[in-house]
């Protein structure tokens, strides 16, 4: 295993249309190999600028992101992404999208073609494979494009709102899933969610970010085995404890997620 992230003192500054966007400012954080760390914060508080920065994707404006001894300046085969859009090839069958990886990693066919299979068995989909993503649902789509970042074995796995673009019910189910093959794998996970409810039901630690500029505000670290109960006394108070450090009311889809996330888990 490749050991966690440490990230020391990065900025970020984008040249805006009228002034320059200061999106990240000195963050500083470890995770922890093997630990499951969620970001969250509300739009525009640099959650998938500071996740990219971590797979290597952008460069900071000034600090360091090192995972174990290594520094991270560019995509890295030991860091799998998984983002909203899933982005599959509608050309390419579901097995060859789970393939595409192992294929840039120079992995004969044979073998491709039996790891595919075998991580589509494990997002739970054993039968999609010589299938086309229009054939598949939303969530369908949302595991194979999970399925293709775990087959190239990664040691982390960085998941930018992964779920965002789901059902509801599909989401909780995604949510169990993830927590499943985490479990089972225990590879280092960084998740990204603007979802309060996603954050406590999935996090060993939770990192808030606020925005103008973007900065950690507080982390907090969640016990309690999984799956948990939302409604525990302990979870509502840490719930109620994050929306005060968020500021304002919930938003409405916040809400709603929490309160479905009450009834569904
Ligand atoms: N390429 C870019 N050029 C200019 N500004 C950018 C660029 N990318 C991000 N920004 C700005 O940086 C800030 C942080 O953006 P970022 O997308 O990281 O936030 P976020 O928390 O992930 O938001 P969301 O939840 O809406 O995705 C925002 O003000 C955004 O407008």
């Amino acid at each position: 295993m490749s050991g966690g992230f440490t990230i020391e003192g990065v900025s970020k500054t984008f040249d805006g249309s009228s002034s320059p966007v200061r999106a990240l400012d000195d963050i500083r954080l470890t995770v922890e190999e093997g630990e499951f760390v969620v970001l969250l914060g509300r739009s525009g508080c640099g959650k998938s600028t500071l996740l990219e920065i971590m797979a290597g994707l952008q460069n900071p404006t000034s600090g360091t992101v090192h995972l174990g001894q290594e520094l991270i300046t560019e995509p890295n085969e030991k860091i799998g992404m998984v983002f909203q859009d899933p982005s599959l090839y509608p050309w390419r069958t579901v097995a060859r999208n789970v393939e595409l990886g192992l294929e840039l990693a120079g992995v004969p066919k044979a073998r491709r073609k039996t790891v595919a299979q075998e991580h589509l068995e494990l997002v739970g989909l054993p039968d999609a494979g010589p299938k086309y993503p229009r054939q598949l649902s939303g969530g369908m789509r949302q595991r194979v494009g999970i399925a293709r970042a775990l087959a190239t074995e990664p040691d982390v796995l960085l998941m930018d709102e992964p779920f965002g673009a789901v059902d509801h019910l599909t989401r909780l189910q995604l949510q169990r899933d993830l927590l499943r093959l985490w479990s089972e794998h225990k590879r280092t996970v960084v998740f990204v969610t603007h979802d309060v409810a996603e954050a406590i039901v999935l996090a060993d630690r939770i990192v808030l970010l606020t925005p103008g500029p973007g900065r950690i505000a507080r982390t907090w670290t969640v016990d309690g085995e999984r799956p948990r109960e939302l409604d525990s006394p302990e979870l509502m108070a840490l719930r109620d404890e994050i929306y005060s450090h968020i500021g304002g009311e919930p938003a409405e889809e916040s809400v709603q997620s929490t309160v479905d996330s009450q009834v569904g888990l």
